[in-house]
């Protein structure tokens, strides 16, 4: 008996080693594998939606893509959200990718071999997103390094690159092959202002041009999301980027937590808002759906959320200042890349352990079909908001609380 329950101990302390759950890449495949099929389809439609009153359909796949990823060791998956047919506008579709990746190579490693390492995994994902027509391509947040900032080492800044470097060229060509516009997160070096961190997204057109860039708005003072030791809140704003495919966003990771960031995109006109982020299982997993859907619902527009995988071991332990033993490791980078759309339907999510890439089609009419059907827009009231937002920032502030008068009376 005892046995049994070491031996079943150490079944789950390996599957939370590698990322599954009991033993699953998925909650989807956990559910599908443990359902029968009509129950499946009863839980799928209650936990991930119906779009135009239908289970999400899968598309199929270009062989020299599934090639690829049996050749590469990748996931690929292809979905299609539909939209309604409209009398007076043609339909809007559009075909989005997002790969989810670990690193290569041990921290240990020399810098130079990590990120070429990288850079040479990642490639036969993006000729697998080209060979499937992939109209936009989004990467995740820092993706050309190792996430190192709970160290608080100042040495891994040495990865940062100006918007136009290395990673920027090596995804430019990609774009111009693959008539793709590529939104390229890295860690940006401000040559032209003091040499300073950002943490960016660059937008590649898909002619290779760069269209431009968002920084990273909040950053993270949470866990061992040491950020803040390298790189400020960014100064760009809320940007939407106009391209051929259609008006894009970036709102890199912690952002995703705050709703007035999602807002301000959406107020620009975003229809496809991507989140590449870094996160880890213990912190964030149980909300990383959940904000996403949100946002998608709440302001009209596609999202498409990309987090790292695997565990990245660092040379020198570090603490949480809670208390705890020193580690070396953040935790595992739980991956669960998805798409959601603003009809509240959205993807099955990528593995939680393996490199992946989704394609989702999108008819972007869905957007303003969505606006028209729910008017959040419409029914918004921003100037009481503004109002409000405008007497919070005052310094002599007083919080609205109406307090029962009976409250502080005492009971005779
Ligand atoms: N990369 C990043 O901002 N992570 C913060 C943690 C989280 O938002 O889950």
């Amino acid at each position: 008996m005892e046995t049994t329950r070491n031996g079943q101990a150490k079944e789950e302390a390996a599957a939370a080693r590698d990322g599954s759950i009991c033993g699953y890449e998925s909650l989807d495949r956990l559910l599908s594998d443990s359902l029968s099929p009509q129950v499946f389809q009863e839980v799928s439609r209650l936990l991930i939606g119906l779009n135009c009153g239908r289970i999400l359909e899968a598309v199929p796949l270009a062989d020299s893509a599934k090639a690829l990823s049996s050749e590469c060791n990748f996931d690929v998956q292809a979905f299609r959200f539909m939209a309604d047919k409209e009398l007076l506008r043609e339909p809007r579709v559009v075909r989005v990718g997002i790969i989810q990746n670990s690193i290569v190579l041990p921290t240990t490693a020399s810098f130079v071999d990590q990120k070429r390492a990288i850079h040479q995994k990642v490639k036969p994902m993006i000729d697998a997103a080209g060979a499937s027509g992939v109209n936009i391509l989004c990467l995740q947040e820092a993706w050309m390094m190792p996430f190192a900032f709970c160290t608080r080492e100042k040495r891994w800044c040495e990865f940062a690159e100006p918007v136009d470097g290395e990673s920027t060229r090596f995804l430019q060509d990609l774009a111009k092959k693959y008539n793709m516009v590529i939104v390229n997160p890295i860690i940006e070096r401000d040559v032209n202002h003091g040499e300073t961190i950002w943490n960016t997204a660059v937008i590649i057109g898909n002619h290779g041009n760069i269209i431009g860039k968002h920084r990273k708005n909040h950053i993270p003072r949470v866990g061992d999301f040491n950020e803040s030791t390298y790189y400020m809140e960014g100064n760009t704003g809320h940007p939407v980027f106009e391209t051929a495919f259609g008006k894009i966003a970036v709102n890199i990771c912690y952002g995703r937590h705050h709703p007035l960031n999602w807002l301000a995109f959406g107020l620009n006109g975003a229809e496809i808002v991507f989140n590449p982020s870094a996160t880890v299982g213990e912190l964030s997993e149980p909300m990383w759906q959940i904000e996403a859907r949100n946002a998608a619902i709440a302001n009209s527009y596609f999202v498409g959320s990309i987090n790292r995988i695997g565990t990245e071991t660092f040379p020198n332990p570090f603490t949480s200042g809670d208390g705890k033993p020193q580690h070396a490791d953040f935790g595992h980078f739980y991956g669960s890349s998805h798409f959601s759309a603003p009809d509240a339907s959205c993807t099955p999510s990528l593995s939680r352990h393996r490199d992946g890439l989704l394609i989702s089609d999108m008819d972007l009419n869905l957007c303003r079909q969505l606006k028209d059907k729910w008017g959040f827009r419409m029914t918004s009231r921003y100037e009481l908001y503004a109002d409000m937002l405008a007497q919070y920032l005052k310094s002599d502030f007083e919080p609205q609380v109406i307090s029962d008068p009976l409250l502080h009376k005492k009971s005779s």
